[in-house]
């Protein structure tokens, strides 16, 4: 018998698609360090803390370095120009000086040697941190043969990998002190990059590379490197995007992407349908309508109504609710659609379409003696809402006093003890009682491509949704659709794209609608 494979830890879906995509041959991985692959960000900011407040204080009077100092003007830098950035962001200027300058000098080297000695000490007393999701997956890309580089614009690079015992991990090391020696233009100009991809012996357009600075995406960009990865480790998402990050990451370890802004211009939507027709599949609240204070008020909007229509007469469109499908029928209010209710149990659509899960019904009564004992153990927690459907019962707690949402759960818990043939999910300020079964938006939306031959490769499937069960329909049509969350901030989805608002999802089908009936004549 042979051995088990060993569990080989997953790659993040972006790095998965660039390694998968092209030629096969040699590919190569450069990663930053600093709040890349080792948490010294924190000790860095610390030190250039430590020297600027000190120095601000005793010769200007001026405002204390800030984590925004940071990010914009020092971050990622090689050291002296990162004096240099900031003091000049603080009208400051001082002679340049030379790396021998001593640490007491008022020059720019000076200070940063200053710094330097700062960071040591502060090195050496609490030891180096590392980001273990990094960590493992450069181990692994070590292992399947992918060159492997480490590419810093810190002097102390060395030292920091050392102190981490992560020297062994790359194949090519270059730091602030390499890049000097060679006369290396420091980020954002590319040129560390590029020496990182020559020695790899790796053409740029087949590295990718992951940074956390805005300065290091611009440089990675400005090398023409064929996957420029963002870790958004401070809240700057966008800012790395604008720098020219192809995608953003709140982690290494997150099997989900930072979704980027929907392409919805003319061009780009032409582009994306080219060769393809789009089937479209909505949820409802919180992606047609606005999420509200209850359930009944959501109604859908005439504006929207009409968008709809109009798509649909174009290609297919499906609505896929948590909702009852009668119930959410009844609010779109359009023939000629296909509904999708109960997260994907019950269907049914123009030409006698119809599944109701033959599972489903084996779990009503279950759903039944739930929703009965829900309404009796709420009934004393104001605001708390039971909303019984066919195949689940909802229990909304949107207008609960936020001292009272444990005892709202722990009601659901007991319930959900009680009845073994539910399962408890979580949506928007809601606890969804659902049947125990394999069953989701995401199984429904590809039986659905089946029933209704649309599984082609001519047929672009976009699935638009805004809550935590629309990410089991952007997970199934990874491979072979566009997902878009609709999200007013940046957060991780399986979805590829993000829309902002429901008036961004208006927009989007007018403007789809718009690009078939040009291109259809
Ligand atoms: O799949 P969907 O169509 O998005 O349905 C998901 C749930 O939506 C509804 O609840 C949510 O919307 C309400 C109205 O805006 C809001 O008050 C509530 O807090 C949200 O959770 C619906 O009532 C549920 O049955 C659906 O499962």
């Amino acid at each position: 018998m042979s051995e088990p494979a060993p569990n080989r830890p997953e790659l993040p879906p972006a790095i998965a698609r660039f390694l998968g995509d092209g030629p096969a041959g040699r590919r190569g991985a450069i990663f930053d360090l600093d709040g890349v692959v080792t948490r010294t960000a924190r000790v860095h900011f610390a030190a250039w803390k430590r020297l600027f407040d000190a120095f601000l204080a005793e010769r200007w009077d001026a405002a204390p370095f800030t984590k925004e100092d940071y990010h914009r003007y020092v971050d990622g830098l090689p050291r002296y120009d990162g004096v240099a950035t900031f003091l000049r962001a603080r009208g400051i200027y001082l002679p340049r000086g030379t790396p021998s300058d001593p640490p007491e000098a008022e020059t720019i080297c000076g200070l940063g040697n200053r710094k330097n000695i700062h960071f040591r000490e502060a090195l050496q007393r609490d030891g180096v941190d590392v980001y273990r999701s990094t960590v493992t997956l450069i181990e692994r890309l070590h292992a399947d043969g992918f060159g492997t580089a480490l590419v810093s614009s810190s002097r102390n690079a060395r030292a920091v990998l050392e102190a981490a015992g992560l020297t062994r991990l790359f194949d090519v090391i270059l730091d602030g002190s390499d890049a000097a020696a060679e006369g290396l233009g420091g980020k954002p100009a590319p040129d560390i990059f590029l020496a990182a991809a020559a020695r790899l012996g790796v053409e740029p357009a087949r590295a990718f590379v992951v940074e956390d600075a805005t300065s290091g995406v611009a440089a990675a960009r400005a090398g023409g490197f064929g996957l420029v990865m963002g870790v958004d480790r401070a809240g700057q998402a966008r800012a790395l995007r604008e720098a020219g990050a192809d995608i953003v990451v709140p982690d290494l370890a997150a099997t989900e992407d930072m979704p980027r802004p929907f392409p919805s211009n003319p061009d780009d939507l032409r582009r994306l349908l080219a060769e393809r027709r789009p089937a479209v599949f909505l949820d409802y609240d919180g992606t047609l309508t606005p999420i509200v204070a209850r359930p009944d008020l959501a109604v859908l909007s005439d504006d929207m109504r009409r968008a709809v229509q109009r798509l649909a007469g174009l290609c297919p469109v499906a609505i896929v609710s948590g909702r009852d499908r009668a119930d959410v029928e009844r609010l779109v209010g359009l023939d000629g659609l296909i509904y999708a209710g109960s997260h994907g149990f019950d269907i049914a659509g123009p030409d006698g379409l119809r599944i109701e899960h033959d599972k489903g019904a084996a779990f009503s009564a279950a759903v039944g003696r739930a929703a009965e004992r829900l309404t009796a153990g709420l009934a004393d927690i104001g605001g708390a809402l039971v909303e019984p459907k066919r195949f689940a019962v909802a229990v909304h707690y949107r207008q609960v006093a936020e001292a009272d949402v444990r005892k709202v759960e722990r009601v659901v818990d007991d319930v959900i003890a009680a009845v073994p043939e539910l399962k408890k999910t979580h949506g928007k300020k809601v606890f969804e009682l659902r049947p125990r079964f394999d069953w989701d938006k995401g199984k429904a939306v590809l039986w659905l491509l089946d029933a209704l031959d649309l599984d082609r490769p001519e047929v672009l499937p976009i699935y638009v949704g805004d809550d935590e069960t629309d990410e089991d329909a952007f997970r199934a049509l990874t491979a072979r659709g566009s997902g878009i969350v609709v999200a007013d901030h940046d957060r991780p989805s399986a979805a590829r794209y993000r829309l902002e608002t429901v008036e961004d999802v208006g927009h989007l089908l007018d403007a789809l609608a718009e690009t078939l009936e040009l291109r259809d004549g």
